[in-house]
């Protein structure tokens, strides 16, 4: 499997910081008592430089390191992020800077705190909400995530005289992706387009349980060179607001919208869904016509907790085995049993037989939402027993429920609004955070093998 955790930096963003020679850094002011200690090495006061120095995209590392420490001399990094309801995330690690008072991620291990180790990313993926339950999640995504970073003295997270700081900015709008609403007939959507005129692949991208509309994988996505549409599909505008039957018609019209866009190269499009998005991915590819490649993340082949409808054909939901669930140690509920197996209730089973689909299955073996694991393996079964192309599986040890785009955080746990209590997802944060930088780049290649179109990342200077 491969694992892309070490910085990548688009040459781009080198550029910039060269270029400017002006690191987006801010240099606290000493204060007295340390004026006089100082010694003719660290006159200067330490500064935190960060490449790119003007923000990246929220799929791309960020190298951080600081200068001007004095030599071995033991710090706290920390990070804080407000999300845009103003609920915050804050991570924080101890270092000791080198012999000569520099100290870079890279390369220097944390001794502790949200996380240990050589971890250039773990600021930002070992993120931990304030809040309670709460998930980090970007609404509008023409506005960056803004994270603060903090040096500070010592090794206490909160005590310490502040030595530096600086601002970074994740985007998900690379420059140039057009944001396009899309109200046609009954689709609610938002298309991303790459620069340019294309034609680009299609992708239409479904998130889960909740509903609205989330469009901050399909924009970092479209910065691929993908057209990629994030699809509402209840819960939002004048969609339904409950989900008690899906109608696939509604899916359908929505892939022969993107189908029949002058900028979105036929014949087929992708898929690309999560959870619950993932379920109805699996049933799209099932029942539509025009679905070439498919990437399912943490689905189900089972109907979960509503009838999908197509035509004159429904299937019924799995019945739910409430006695199953479990409490955890921390009074969270375990609902990874609470579903019936759609091998006993065949009728729930999704008829993926019947896809011409190429698939790529995506799972986090720890995922406590429901059998993900199980879920692929039968998939891959049913489509060989019936001569088709097997899918691609790729199991993630300790990998979680949500497995988002490189560097969030892990959702550990969270509501459930089918279960209507917390309940936890699974996982662990590093070995989740591992997942996801390898899961985006796999999506990718199958998407670009599948749909073809150039394999180009757009150069992502903001
Ligand atoms: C006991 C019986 C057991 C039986 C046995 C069980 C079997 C077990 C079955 C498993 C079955 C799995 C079935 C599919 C599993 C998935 O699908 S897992 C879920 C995957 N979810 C997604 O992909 C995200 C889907 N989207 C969303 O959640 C919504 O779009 C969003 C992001 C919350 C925004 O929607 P919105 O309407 O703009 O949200 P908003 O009005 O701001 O808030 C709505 C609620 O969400 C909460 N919320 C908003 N933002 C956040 C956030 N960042 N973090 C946390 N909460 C938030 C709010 O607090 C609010 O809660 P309430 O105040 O109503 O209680």
């Amino acid at each position: 499997m491969a694992q892309r955790l070490a910085p990548n930096i688009p040459e781009g963003f080198k550029a910039v910081t060269a270029s400017l020679g002006r690191p987006r850094s801010t240099k606290a002011q000493p204060d007295s008592e340390a004026m006089q200690a100082s010694t003719a090495q660290d006159q200067m006061a330490p500064i935190m430089i960060l490449e790119p120095a003007d923000g990246c995209l929220c799929d791309q590392p960020v190298l951080i390191s600081v200068h001007g420490l004095a030599p071995e001399q033991p710090v706290t990094l920390r990070a804080a992020l407000r999300d845009e309801k103003g609920a915050l995330f804050r991570a924080h690690a101890r270092y000791r800077a080198d012999a000569q008072g520099g100290l870079d991620l890279a390369r220097a291990p944390a001794l502790g705190g949200s996380f240990a180790g050589i971890e250039p990313m773990g600021l930002l993926w070992a993120l931990e909400p304030e809040r309670p339950f709460w998930r980090l999640i970007k609404r509008d995504v023409q506005t960056p995530f803004v994270v603060e970073l903090e040096v500070l003295d010592g090794h206490e997270p909160d005590g310490g005289r502040l030595l530096a700081r600086a601002v970074h900015e994740r985007h998900f709008m690379a420059p140039g992706v057009r944001r396009v609403p899309v109200r046609e007939g009954r689709v609610r959507a938002t298309l991303f387009l790459p620069p340019g005129n294309g034609p680009f692949p299609g992708i239409v991208d479904l998130f889960g349980v909740g509903g609205g509309l989330l469009e901050y994988r399909a924009s970092l996505l479209a910065g691929k060179g993908f057209a990629v549409m994030a699809l509402a599909y209840y819960n939002y505008d004048d969609l339904p607001k409950g989900m008690d039957i899906f109608h696939l018609e509604y899916f359908e019209e929505a892939v022969n919208y993107l189908l029949s866009h002058p900028q979105v190269k036929g014949p087929g499009i992708g898929l690309l869904g999560i959870s619950k998005g993932g379920e109805l991915g699996l049933a799209m590819a099932s029942f539509l016509k025009g679905i070439k490649a498919a990437v399912i993340i943490n689905g189900s082949v089972a109907a979960v907790g509503n009838t999908i409808h197509y035509k004159d054909e429904t299937i019924p939901p799995v019945s739910l085995l409430r006695n199953r669930v479990k409490m955890t140690k921390d009074g969270l509920k375990d609902v990874v049993e609470g579903l019936q197996s759609p091998l006993v209730e065949e009728k729930s089973f999704i008829p993926v037989e019947r896809s011409d689909t190429a698939f790529l299955l995506l799972v986090g073996q720890d995922d406590h939402n429901w059998k993900s694991e199980f879920y692929a393996n039968e998939i891959s079964k049913r489509l060989e027993a019936h001569g088709k192309e097997k899918p691609q599986i790729i199991c993630y040890p300790e990998a979680g429920h949500y497995i988002e785009p490189p560097y969030f955080p892990l959702c550990k746990a969270g509501m459930h609004l089918l279960v209507g209590a917390n309940i936890t997802f699974g996982g662990e944060p590093k070995p989740h955070a591992v997942a996801q930088v390898d899961a985006w780049q796999q999506l990718q290649t199958f998407f670009h093998k599948h749909l073809g179109g150039e394999e180009r990342t757009i150069p992502s200077k903001l």
